[in-house]
């Protein structure tokens, strides 16, 4: 590169000095890091566990070796099983350096013995002085309280049985049917309906009904209250555009206007009209007031059917 100054003899020979100089410089050089490398393949050779790698190369820079392990001799190694343990880490801590505490040369590593650090100190104690006594637990000594466990017998008293009849719950309906289960038809389909209540129309609810007798409304069909023959009740039957007429305790009614206020039905109603009208009642619901239901539909009363034909038809008549 600066080839193109030339250099004089005297400046030659001074280089060339400098070479053999520095050539020798290097060549001590070279000695020191020979006796070092050989050092420390011996050291390698009682300490397997020092890596192998490029810094032991005269190239690479020197890195400080413990001190103890050039001077000192080595430190017997120790491990925490019997050399079959299964822990990979354990097996590293086996080729690992040996703790910096207590120190090498430390009164407490000296005063340590030898044997117990060696094989004994940190391996799963085997001798009685170390090992803690093992707790009996599976026989208990007859002054030991027993288990608390609940007895088999009070256990199974207080447990539901999943099978057969509960007490107090009737005879079982079938052998295999366990539980609370309703048994399908006992009690649902046996109660019958006790009511038969039909919707109603709008307009013709109870209360429509109520305010409808109020009303000044001529409900009875009647100019006049009747004395009513059997022939006349019976003609009276909602058939063929004429009124239905029903009798209860010798009173006759104009049932017509009140078959779409009915709560049991038109149907229900009818089957009352033209004739005496109270057995039905009462078998269907006793508790209602026919008076005050069909009060302003009052035709009149029953008579014998001579006492028509004899007194007339009219009870202002009969007056
Ligand atoms: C003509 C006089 C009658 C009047 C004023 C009358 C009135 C009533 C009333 C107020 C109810 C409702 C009862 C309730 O909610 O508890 C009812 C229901 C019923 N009525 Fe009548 N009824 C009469 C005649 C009849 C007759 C002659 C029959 C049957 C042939 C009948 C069959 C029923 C039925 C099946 C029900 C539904 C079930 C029930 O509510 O208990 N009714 N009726």
């Amino acid at each position: 590169m600066f080839s193109f100054f030339r250099k004089s003899p005297a400046v030659k020979a001074v280089d060339d000095l400098g070479v053999s100089v520095n050539e020798e410089k290097e060549h001590q050089k070279r000695e020191r890091d020979s006796n070092l490398i050989s050092e420390a393949h011996k050291t390698r050779e009682r300490t397997p566990e020092i890596k192998k790698s490029a810094d032991l190369s005269p190239d690479a820079t020197p890195k400080p070796e413990p001190v103890a392990k050039r001077i000192l001799p080595p430190v017997p190694s120790f491990s925490l099983s019997n050399g079959d343990s299964d822990d990979d880490s354990e097996d590293e801590g086996d080729n690992a350096a040996p703790p910096s505490f207590p120190a090498v040369n430390s009164a407490q590593r000296a005063s340590a013995p030898k044997s117990s650090l060696k094989t004994t100190s940190l391996q799963a104690p085997t001798n009685g002085f170390i090992k803690p006594p093992v707790p009996q637990f599976t026989a208990p000594s007859p002054r030991l309280p027993q288990p608390l466990r609940t007895p088999p017998s009070l256990a199974a008293g207080l447990r539901v049985p999943t099978t057969g009849p509960l007490p107090n719950r009737g005879p079982p309906t079938k052998p295999t049917a366990g539980g609370l289960a309703v048994p399908p038809g006992s009690i649902a389909t046996s109660i019958p309906n006790p009511r038969k209540k039909v919707l109603l129309k709008p307009g013709h609810s109870p209360l429509d009904w109520a305010h409808l007798q109020k009303s000044s409304a001529n409900l009875s069909g009647v100019d006049r209250l009747q004395r009513v023959t059997p022939t006349m009740l019976k003609h009276f039957n909602g058939r063929k555009g004429r009124p239905a007429w029903s009798s209860y305790q010798g009173k006759v009614y104009n049932i017509t206007p009140y078959i779409p206020f009915h709560p049991g039905g038109e149907g229900e109603l009818k089957r009352a009209a033209g004739k005496d009208g109270g057995k039905l009642f009462m078998e269907v619901h006793p508790w209602v007031n026919w008076d005050n239901m069909l009060n302003e539909c009052l035709v009149g009363i029953m008579i014998g059917e001579n006492e028509g034909v004899e007194r007339g038809g009219g009870l202002d008549e009969m007056d």
